[in-house]
C-alpha cells in the first residue's frame, strides 16, 4: 500500500489558493443546521491551512441535486454555522465554476476562506467529466481532500481533480483511515453491524460482501422495508424499493451461506403520514396496514437488538432504526444507541458508528461520546469496511 502526501509534504500555503474538499451534506431542518458534526470536523485542517496564509477555497456536495440547480440543495445555509464554527467570516461564491468563483477566489487575500456553491449542480461532478475538472481546477493551485465521508464517489471534486493538481489528503482524512485501520482491521469478534437510514439503492448491494464478514447483520430503517417486502409481507406506504426485492433475497442467502445471523424487525411503529406525533400504532411486521407508513422498528425488535448487541464484542452502525427526526419514531434508534454506549463504557464492546444522519442520531440519544469512535463516513465507512478502494483515497496515494 503506498502512503499518502499530506499537508506536511505540501511545502509553504503562503499565499497558495488551496481547493479543499470537505463534506458538508449535513442534516439541516430548512435553513438550520441540525447536527454540525461534519463542519467541526473539517475546522481545524480550514484553520491550519488559513493560518498559514493559503486561501482556503472550500469544494462541497449538499444532497443529490443531480445537474439541477435546485435552491433547497444550495450550500449558502451552511455558511452561517460554518463560519461560526470557525470563528472566522466565510464567503461564498454562487457558482463553483466560472465567472462567479473566479471573481470570488481572486477576491481572497491570504487566510481567507470561501466556500464554493454545490459541485452537484453540475453533471460533470458525479460524471467525472474532464472538462468540469478543468474548470475547477482553474481556481486552485493545489487539492487537499478531506472529504472521506464521500471518497467512495469517483466525482470530479473527490477524484478527478487529484490528477489535475499537487493533491494531499486532509487531517481528517487521515484521521478517519488511521482510526478505522486501528479499530477494525482485526475486530475481535462477535461482529455485529447495523445498518438502517434511507439510502436504500445506494447502499443494499455493499450488504452482499458485508455478510461475509460480520456474523450478525441487522436491517433496520427504510432498508428494512425492501427486505419484509421481499419475503413477501405488506409494508403499505412505508418506504419500498420494491424493484430490489430480488437483491434483498440474493442477500440473504448469501447471509444463510457465510452463516452471518440477519435481523430482522418483527414488530413496527406504524403511522399515517411522515409527520411529527402523527397518529400511529405498533403492530406486528405481517400485519402493516395499507394505508400505514412504518417509521420505526418496535418495542420487541428493540429487545432482539439489544440482546444482539449484548453477544458481540465489535458493532459497527450506520443508518438509523427509524425517522429518528420526528418525535415518536426516535425510540428505537435511541435505545439501541444507548445499549451500546452503555455496553461500550462497561469495557464490553468495542462501537465505531458513522454517517451524517447517524452521528445526528447518536448525539440525539446523548450517546455519540461513549461510542469508541465516531466516523464522518456513512456509505464510505460501510465500502471501506466491505474492503473497497475507495477512489477517492486511490487518488491521493502517492505516485513514484
Ligand atoms: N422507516 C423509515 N422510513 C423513512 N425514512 C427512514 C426510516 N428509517 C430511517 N429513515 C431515515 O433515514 C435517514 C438517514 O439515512 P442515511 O442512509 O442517509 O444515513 P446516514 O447516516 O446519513 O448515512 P450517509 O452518511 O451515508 O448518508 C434519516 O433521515 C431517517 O429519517
Ligand atoms: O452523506 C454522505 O454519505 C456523503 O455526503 C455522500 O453522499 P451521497 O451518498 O449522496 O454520495
Amino acid at each position: 500500500m503506498t502512503a499518502f502526501r499530506t499537508l506536511d509534504d505540501a511545502g509553504s500555503l503562503k499565499g497558495k489558493r488551496v481547493l479543499l474538499r470537505v463534506d458538508l451534506n449535513v442534516p439541516m431542518e430548512g435553513s438550520r443546521v441540525t447536527d454540525a458534526t461534519r463542519i467541526e470536523r473539517v475546522v481545524p485542517t480550514i484553520r491550519e491551512i488559513a493560518d498559514q496564509g493559503g486561501k482556503v477555497v472550500l469544494l462541497a456536495h449538499f444532497g443529490r441535486p443531480k445537474g439541477k440547480r435546485e435552491p433547497k440543495d444550495s450550500l449558502a445555509p451552511v455558511v452561517p454555522a460554518l463560519s461560526e464554527a470557525l470563528g472566522r467570516p466565510v464567503a461564498f461564491a454562487e457558482d463553483c465554476v466560472g465567472e462567479a468563483a473566479k471573481a470570488a477566489v481572486a477576491a481572497l487575500k491570504d487566510g481567507e476562506v470561501l466556500l464554493l456553491e454545490n459541485t452537484r449542480y453540475h453533471a460533470g461532478e458525479e460524471k467525472n467529466d474532464p472538462a468540469f475538472t478543468d474548470a475547477l481546477a482553474e481556481n486552485g493551485d493545489i487539492y487537499v481532500n478531506e472529504a472521506f465521508s464521500a471518497a467512495h464517489r469517483a466525482h470530479a471534486s473527490t477524484e478527478g481533480l487529484a490528477h489535475r493538481l499537487p493533491a494531499y489528503a486532509g487531517r481528517l482524512m487521515q484521521a478517519e483511515l488511521d482510526a478505522l485501520t486501528k479499530g477494525l482491521e482485526a475486530p475481535a469478534r462477535p461482529v455485529i453491524a447495523i445498518v438502517g437510514g434511507a439510502k436504500v439503492s445506494s447502499k443494499i448491494d455493499l450488504l452482499q460482501n458485508l455478510v461475509a464478514k460480520v456474523d450478525m447483520l441487522v436491517i433496520g430503517g427504510g432498508m428494512a422495508n425492501t427486505f419484509l417486502h421481499a419475503q413477501g409481507k405488506a409494508v403499505g406506504k412505508s418506504l419500498c424499493e420494491k424493484d430490489l426485492a430480488e437483491t434483498a433475497t440474493r442477500i440473504l442467502k448469501a447471509a444463510d451461506e457465510a452463516r452471518c445471523r440477519v435481523i430482522l424487525p418483527d414488530d413496527a411503529v406504524v403511522a399515517s403520514e411522515f409527520k411529527a406525533n402523527a397518529a400511529h400504532e405498533t403492530v406486528p411486521v405481517d400485519a402493516v396496514p395499507e394505508s400505514g407508513m412504518i417509521l420505526d422498528a418496535g418495542p420487541s425488535s428493540v429487545k432482539t437488538i439489544e440482546a444482539a448487541i449484548d453477544e458481540a464484542a465489535t458493532l459497527v452502525w450506520n443508518g438509523p432504526l427509524g425517522a429518528f427526526e420526528l418525535t415518536p419514531f426516535d425510540a428505537a434508534t435511541v435505545a439501541a444507541a444507548r445499549h451500546a454506549a452503555e455496553r461500550t463504557k462497561a469495557g464490553k464492546l468495542v462501537s465505531v458508528a458513522g454517517g451524517g444522519d447517524t452521528v445526528a442520531a447518536l448525539n440525539h440519544a446523548g450517546a455519540g461520546e461513549s461510542f469508541s469512535y465516531v466516523s464522518t463516513a456513512g456509505g464510505a465507512f460501510l465500502e471501506w469496511l466491505e474492503g473497497k478502494e475507495l477512489p477517492g483515497v486511490e487518488a491521493l496515494r502517492a505516485k513514484g
